[in-house]
């Protein structure tokens, strides 16, 4: 017994140590008494070593094979039969962020009149993924295909422009948000900056080009003090990461334009809300808190000042996103080289008539009928602008674009849809 106790629990670890020295040492002598049976040993080790290192590098690409969602005869169907132009002169485009907010509206306007559309979108958890895949489905149900992949997939673009030669690409897959690139910077830089570049190389190296429209920002303002905005305005003060990269994303897309002939549309949108919207917009955030009774963040500027945003309401948005496609000259390039100068435009899409973050909030209590609980707090410093105004002469006059919702129409519609959306009952929606 006592013997047991002491080899189960021995009372000088060392000894243990002494002891298993010796065994090994013993067993070591027994496998290996030869020079000869160590070369076999090391032989035989070396062999399954290799044949393990080839065995995993077949997992790993069978595995990425399998698990690749996109491909094969009927999905390529699929997309062409999506892109299908159905109206004379109609134009073919390829959609990146299909699945969010500005992209599925967009993707279905286009739709309607008759062009192909073929959305691209990597169903991102940033907000609720639940609600991409509902747009999805809506999409779905206008016969629109949204492939799920990253723009940073260089294969799987060039894929796409293999089995479809688009016309026009809308750009508008991104890292949104100006406040969670304190959280997460690195997310940007992969979307905004690495993403748009693998698009660009995939773009140019199409044959046919396509012409790229894509969504720049109001932030790229920054700390500008003059208002209205106008695209001549100074750039060069963003105040956050986002505006930073949405910022670089227009230097990006000029080097495209000067080098390989790309035609290259940059919308700088101002605060878009409406129904289908982000989440993590602050219109879309104080609905949901409101309702559930819970308060409201409410930030305010130096000296007590409101701040205030150019809301500008999605279908006038939409409206500046055809009319950019529509008026895009073609790209001018081909095989890596451009043959003339292309088109390179940039163009504010606002509302022109600025409201205070309070008086949004004000509106939304008169629609959902409950009072916000309000904690007015000073602005962090964590990239916010005080106040943006947009300057649309040059859209107006180039594009068409003529905003027509102010802010208390354009939130009377999302309200109607949020609480359809989420099932609320219909408290006095007959109002909406
Ligand atoms: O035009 C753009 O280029 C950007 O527009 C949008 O950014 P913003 O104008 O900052 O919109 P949004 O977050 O709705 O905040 C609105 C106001 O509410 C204030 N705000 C916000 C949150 C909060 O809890 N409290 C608060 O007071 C806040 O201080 C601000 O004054 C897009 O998100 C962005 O992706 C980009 O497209």
């Amino acid at each position: 017994m006592r013997m047991l106790e002491d080899e189960l629990f021995p009372s000088t670890p060392g000894k243990v140590k002494i002891e298993r020295a010796h065994a090994i040492n013993r067993q070591f002598h027994r496998c290996f008494a030869s020079t000869s049976t160590m070369f076999l040993w090391a032989l035989f080790l070396i062999a399954l070593t290799a044949s393990y290192l080839s065995f995993q590098s077949f997992v790993d690409t069978s595995s990425k094979y399998l698990s690749a969602s996109w491909g094969g005869l009927h999905w390529e169907k699929q997309i062409r039969v999506s892109a299908e132009v159905r109206r004379a002169h109609g134009i073919s485009v390829l959609v990146t962020g299909a699945a969010g907010f500005v992209g599925s509206h967009v993707s279905i306007a286009l739709h309607k009149r008759g062009d192909g559309v073929v959305g691209l979108d990597n169903f991102n958890s940033y907000y609720d993924p639940s609600l991409k895949k509902a747009r999805k489905s809506l999409l779905a149900s206008h016969g629109i295909f949204v492939v799920e992949g990253d723009i940073n997939d260089g294969r799987l673009l060039s894929k796409l422009f293999d089995v479809v030669p688009f016309t026009h690409v809308m750009h508008l897959a991104a890292q949104a948000g100006v406040r969670y690139a304190i959280e997460n910077p690195a997310s940007y830089v992969h979307s905004n900056i690495a993403g748009l570049v693998t698009l660009l190389e995939a773009c140019k190296a199409a044959d046919p080009q396509p012409a790229v429209v894509w969504a720049s920002s109001s932030s790229v303002y920054g700390l500008n003090e003059k208002v209205p905005f106008s695209e001549s305005d100074r750039t060069d003060r963003p105040a956050s990461l986002y505006a930073a990269t949405k910022k670089s994303g227009e230097e990006i897309t000029h080097t495209y334009n000067h080098i390989y002939g790309l035609s290259i549309t940059g919308l700088r949108f101002f605060t878009v809300y409406g129904p289908w919207g982000r989440p993590d917009m602050a219109y879309f955030s104080f609905t949901r808190n409101i309702l559930q009774g819970k308060p409201i963040t409410i930030y305010r500027g130096k000296d007590r000042v409101d701040l205030a945003r150019d809301f500008t309401y999605i279908d006038d948005i939409v409206k500046g996103c055809l009319g950019s496609l529509d008026t895009a000259e073609k790209s001018t390039g081909s095989g890596g080289k451009k043959r003339r100068p292309a088109q390179y435009r940039i163009y504010n899409l606002g509302n022109t008539s600025p409201v205070t973050v309070p008086t949004l909030v004000s509106i939304l209590e008169r629609y959902l009928k409950v009072k916000a609980k309000r904690n007015v707090v000073e602005m962090p410093g964590n990239g916010d602008v005080p106040f943006t105004h947009a300057n649309i002469s040059l859209a107006r006059a180039e594009l068409g674009y003529k905003p027509t919702t102010n802010l208390e129409t354009g939130l009377k519609k999302f309200v109607k849809w949020y609480l359809h959306y989420y099932g609320y009952r219909p408290r006095g929606s007959k109002n909406l």
